[in-house]
């Protein structure tokens, strides 16, 4: 008869954030890789868990630094995280001592490099501008006029987003329209909700309704979906500084995919008991 694994070592942690956005790194090089949608929800509880917005498992890889799996707190899974990214970059450039850090993501190879201190640059990628790609349900006429009161634009960033253009960010009650607009009927995987207020053509305030979770303080990947959203409709410069309710990022479409710019910061180390482990 197989006996269940008792997990006798505990379960080491790292918890990071880009922006207020939290994160929860496990390093499946040097812990043991316990991961399911079951423990994913257990760790993100933020009274008998930890907390994060993210979950963040670090594996081996063969075609990169590391390859790196996100989770959400509702236990789903998904291709990108910007904020994280700039975490993952920060972690593997302070092992390896280098200039620049690759991750794969599940999506594709990402590019980081340390721009200051606590500041590091990540090359999110070329966003997807098909229909069948972000994705959405079937063809629309106009990827930045979905036919969706308020007509909002799509843009995928190895996960799913929808971009309003609002004149008075603080008129947009999020809470009570987040959800629906997450479970839209022309998103068959969900998506990352955005809401921007431009108030020039290189600073946009944005804040965010992520799949799979809530409000969070900020969206890397739904920074830079909102900033060629914005360009695409002719508002914006292909260079913008954001305003999110974390802080600042700095988004840049070049030729070679679209930069985010900002912080990525420690929090403490910590880790999750065997007792725990064992109730889950
Ligand atoms: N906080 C993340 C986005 C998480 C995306 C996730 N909510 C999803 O696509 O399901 C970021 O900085 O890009």
């Amino acid at each position: 008869m197989d006996m269940p694994q008792k997990n006798t070592a505990g379960l080491p942690f790292r918890k990071m954030h880009g922006l207020g956005n939290d994160f929860v790194v496990i390093d499946t090089r040097h812990a043991p890789d316990v991961m399911s949608t079951k423990t994913a929800k257990a760790i993100a509880n933020r009274y008998f868990g930890v907390g994060f917005d993210q979950l963040v498992i670090l594996r081996e890889s063969t075609r990169a630094d590391l390859d790196v799996e996100f989770w959400n707190s509702d236990g789903s899974r998904a291709d990108a995280c910007g904020n994280a990214s700039r975490c993952i970059t920060r972690l593997i450039l302070e092992e390896t001592g280098g200039d620049s850090a690759t991750f794969f993501t599940g999506h594709e190879v990402l590019t980081g490099k340390r721009i200051g201190d606590d500041l590091f640059s990540v090359n999110m990628g070329q966003p997807q501008l098909t229909w069948n790609q972000i994705p959405l349900a079937h063809d629309v006429d106009d990827l930045n006029a979905l036919p969706i009161e308020g007509t909002p634009g799509a843009c995928g960033m190895g996960n799913p987003h929808m971009v309003f253009v609002v004149d008075d960010m603080d008129a947009v009650d999020l809470r009570a329209v987040g959800p629906d607009l997450e479970h839209h009927a022309l998103y068959p995987e969900r998506t990352n909700v955005e809401f921007i207020q431009i108030r020039a053509r290189d600073d946009i305030r944005m804040r965010v309704w992520e799949r799979g979770g809530e409000i969070t303080l900020a969206c890397g990947s739904g920074a830079c979906a909102a900033a060629v959203v914005a360009h695409r409709k002719g508002l914006a410069d292909k260079k913008v500084k954001m305003q999110l309710d974390g802080g600042w990022l700095e988004i840049d479409w070049r030729d070679d995919g679209v930069w985010m710019t900002g912080p990525a910061a420690h929090v403490f180390d910590g880790t999750l008991s065997a007792e725990f482990l064992d109730a889950i």
